[in-house]
């Protein structure tokens, strides 16, 4: 059955839930006691027995490792920028299992906060219990909390449910201005949640309506009111100074009941912050589960946001005047190849050789920007003595230049530049990183080229996940000290048994470059070049002849 209509109709949304206690493991919620206890134990180092906390009767191995687990009850926000979705990717980049309580639906935007639909207490409740009687939390954090009944029924269910720490980030009204929280729960807050609280994470408005309108306009402000709020019951405070006005850095104020610190990072220019709150609090709360201290775990988190904001500062999504950020730091991807590689880029591969361009006096990029336009369809940037420095700056430059082309963009060796610079992939010899290593630190996108000499070299970059392979040297190469050649034979012989497409490299010039790729396999898709193209006055001049020469032999063959 389907589960739509959850919230007008908790007669089926109970009937949805229901079919799992008939399951064959379905599990009762056990006694509130035993679950305690097994967070006491856990707290104090001591191992239960498989008996003691049930285990062996669901037939589950109490030695795996226990995850680092947050619960969020929060309202789900539709544009995704805030609320539970903010909080479960948070606490996903974070590294920390996060499950969901849903205190309410908001259809929201960029734009504001259209509509608001809050689930009833006793579904709240339920949800409740059944994660905490199961799930081993670690620490609940607590967002958009709409209703009296809701904080009720949230503080009856952590005095049932002990928890390790709960972050409360008062969630009263969004950027946007729209109310979130009836003002009406505000003497609950006051009088029991902060109480039960170890941190507690108000902005400058909720700090300001929590403490009866006082003004906040300064971070001596924040102070005073960190140290009211503090006296309230919690353990900590943090008072977020995201929209302090006439401010150059991002402050907040901390304060533990002895100690103040001011946490200043930059202030990111962007339109970008929708959910900044709700992820900051996540994401104390998800080190907190990993076992941080307080100052510890509010320190991380506010870098993290920072650096979040600071890398999607420019992302276009919404007509409002909020838009949210990217916590995986990854939406801005734009690769050359879409993502996707045939080996069709291999057809004209030019690698460049900065002592090359010294001796013609012309930049690199301007070498790149002239390949390209003579019809190169793939670029390897080989700089084997430049500083890190001026290697990423140089790569950056040069995926500028070979972006509007899409011709992808390929690093010699140098794994570390790849990432800094976001280029394409990377090309590796057999004595630089296993290819297999490269492509788990650069994921399943980039290109990961390995150069091969033997059929046994070939089947491994195929098994460590590489998308083609260079083969050579195929004629004796002054760009490579004593390399030794495979030749023709040694070619053709390789490209049979590779499953990846090749590029022929080493000494391939205008006079042999068309024997070269006549000798067959399908899967050889191209040639390499350095000095053909770059020692030489007009790089566009000789790779369009290159590049001519070879179509033509190729539309031959056909
Ligand atoms: N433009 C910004 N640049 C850097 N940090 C920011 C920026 N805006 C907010 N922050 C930080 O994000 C966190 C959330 O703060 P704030 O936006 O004030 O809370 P809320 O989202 O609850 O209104 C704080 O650590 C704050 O300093
Ligand atoms: C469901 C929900 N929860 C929390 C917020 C606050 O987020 P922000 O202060 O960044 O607007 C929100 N807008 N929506
Ligand atoms: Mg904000």
């Amino acid at each position: 059955m389907a589960c739509s209509g959850l919230l007008s109709n908790s007669f089926i949304a109970n009937k949805c839930f229901r079919p799992r206690r008939h399951h064959k493991l379905a599990v009762p919620y056990p006694r509130s006691f035993s679950s305690s206890r097994v967070h006491l134990a856990q707290n104090l180092g001591i191992s239960m027995s498989m008996e003691e906390n049930g285990a062996t009767k669901q037939g589950l191995d109490v030695s795996r490792k226990k995850l680092p687990h947050v619960l969020t009850v929060a309202g789900s926000d539709s544009g995704a920028g805030a609320g539970i979705q903010a909080d479960l990717k948070a606490c996903a980049a974070r590294g920390v299992y996060c499950s969901t309580v849903i205190t309410a639906v908001t259809a929201q935007n960029t734009v504001g906060v259209q509509g608001v639909n809050i689930v009833p207490d006793e579904f709240v409740a339920q949800q409740l219990k059944s994660v905490l009687s199961d799930m081993e939390v670690d620490v609940v954090k607590t967002g958009m909390l709409p209703s009296i009944e809701i904080v009720k029924v949230l503080q009856q269910s952590l005095k049932e449910f002990p928890v390790r720490a709960v972050v409360v980030d008062p969630v009263m009204i969004s950027t946007s201005g729209d109310v979130l929280a009836d003002p009406s729960i505000l003497a609950r807050f006051r009088e029991e949640l902060l109480m039960m609280a170890d941190i507690v994470t108000p902005n400058l408005k909720e700090a300001s309506t929590l403490l009866g309108g006082m003004r906040l306009e300064t971070v001596d402000d924040m102070r005073r009111a960190a140290k009211i709020l503090h006296s309230m019951g919690p353990r900590s405070v943090l008072v977020k100074g995201g929209d302090l006005p006439e401010s150059f850095d991002a402050v907040d104020v901390f304060f533990d009941g002895e100690e103040y610190h001011e946490l200043h990072s930059p202030r990111v220019k962007t339109r970008n912050t929708h959910g900044t709150g709700c992820t900051l609090a996540s994401c104390i709360a998800a080190e907190l589960a990993k076992g941080s201290s307080m100052l510890s775990a509010v320190k991380l988190a506010k870098r993290y946001v920072e650096t979040a904001l600071e890398y999607s500062k420019d992302i276009i999504l919404g007509n409002g005047a909020q838009g949210p950020f990217d916590h995986f730091l990854r939406l801005k991807h734009n690769t050359s190849t879409g993502g996707t590689f045939s080996g069709n880029e291999l057809f004209l591969y030019a690698v460049t050789d900065s002592g090359m361009n010294e001796k013609w006096e012309r930049p690199m990029e301007v070498a790149v920007k002239e390949a390209i336009k003579g019809g190169a369809t793939i670029i390897q940037l080989r700089e084997k003595d430049a500083e890190t420095r001026k290697f990423i700056e140089t790569a950056k430059a040069c995926l500028k230049i070979c972006r509007p082309y899409k011709v992808p963009l390929l690093i010699n060796d140098r794994i570390d530049v790849a990432l800094a610079s976001d280029a394409d992939g990377v090309h590796v010899g057999q004595s630089d990183m296993p290819a297999r290593v490269a492509r788990s630190l650069l994921g399943p996108d980039k290109v990961i080229g390995v150069s091969c000499k033997t059929v046994e070299q070939a089947h491994q970059a195929w098994l460590d996940g590489a998308d083609y392979i260079g083969c050579g040297g195929v004629y004796p190469t002054s760009t490579k000290a004593n390399n030794s050649t495979v030749g023709l034979d040694g070619l053709k012989t390789i490209c049979l048994a590779s499953k990846l497409p090749v590029v022929a490299i080493g000494g391939i010039n205008a006079s042999n470059a068309i024997t070269v790729l006549g000798i067959g396999p399908p899967n050889l898709k191209g040639v390499a070049v350095v000095s053909t193209v770059f020692d030489r006055s007009s790089v566009v001049g000789e790779t369009r002849k290159l590049h001519s020469m070879l179509t033509e032999a190729v539309l031959k063959a056909n």
